[in-house]
């Protein structure tokens, strides 16, 4: 079985009377350590499958399996647990704890789990070894999305969840900080996930997700996936 399984997955919304299917009988695939990327327009579901697979809220039918475990069966204590031991969650604006130093948001993280990695190696390996004592307003965007993704992978989680990562970056920053993510999956062997609307960037991933309208349009899987410096948009 795949490392991560979604089978039929449907997610409705009602509103009132009018019922919003988010998502519309969802399937794919990921294997563990693959750098995959969920593509589509503004509404096409993307946040919705993430949460769910992130266990964030509960799917009305259809399967995730997550390395084995059906996530369908979890009670509201076991999606806590899976919450905060088995994912790292990167959003758009970094979510950093203001008065703590980078150092201290990666520590944070690490003190609610159970195998964390160590702070000063997963700085180093974020390329922030030399701003460790910084706190976030004396960070360029770029960098603070490094101490999140940092205090993301301390946690020693099974995969990277990433809302729109570079969503709040200029061009350049955007893609050093998309490198980093592939750089992880490859040298971690860690699951990286990643909604965009950037089509470009599509060809660096192992897997391509389309989503449109709740549904998988297309599921494309990349041989050669290129370097980010090989992508222009
Ligand atoms: N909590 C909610 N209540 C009601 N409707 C919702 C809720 N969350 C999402 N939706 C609806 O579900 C659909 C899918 O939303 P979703 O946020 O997953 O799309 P998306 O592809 O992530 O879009 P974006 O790129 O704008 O973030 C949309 O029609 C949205 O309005």
């Amino acid at each position: 079985m795949a490392f991560i399984q979604l089978k039929d997955v449907v997610k409705t919304y009602t509103m009132g009377e009018v019922v919003i299917k988010a998502v519309d009988g969802v399937d794919f695939e990921i294997e563990k350590g693959d750098f995959a990327v969920v593509l589509g327009a503004s509404g096409a579901g993307k946040t919705t499958v993430l949460n769910l697979l992130g266990g964030m809220d509960h799917f009305d039918s259809g399967s995730i399996t997550v390395d084995g475990a059906d996530l369908a069966r979890f009670n509201e204590r076991m999606l806590t647990e899976y919450r905060r031991f088995d994912i790292g969650f990167v959003f758009q604006f970094y979510n950093l704890v203001q008065n703590l130093t980078a150092r201290e948001n990666v520590e944070l993280a690490t003190q609610i789990s159970k195998d964390p990695m160590n702070v000063d190696t997963v700085l180093n390996m974020v390329g922030l070894q030399d701003r460790k004592d910084n706190f976030p307003s004396q960070l360029s965007g770029g960098e603070q999305q490094r101490v999140a993704i940092a205090r993301a992978l301390a946690k020693n989680p099974k995969m990277l969840l990433c809302d729109e990562p570079t969503g709040a970056l200029d061009y350049e920053t955007g893609k050093s900080i998309l490198q980093l993510l592939q750089d992880t999956s490859r040298n971690q062997d860690m699951t990286v996930i990643v909604i965009t609307h950037n089509a470009a960037i599509a060809q660096m991933a192992d897997k391509v997700i389309k989503m449109k309208s709740g549904k998988v349009r297309d599921f494309v899987i990349n041989k050669n996936p290129v370097a980010v410096e090989g992508i222009e948009w």
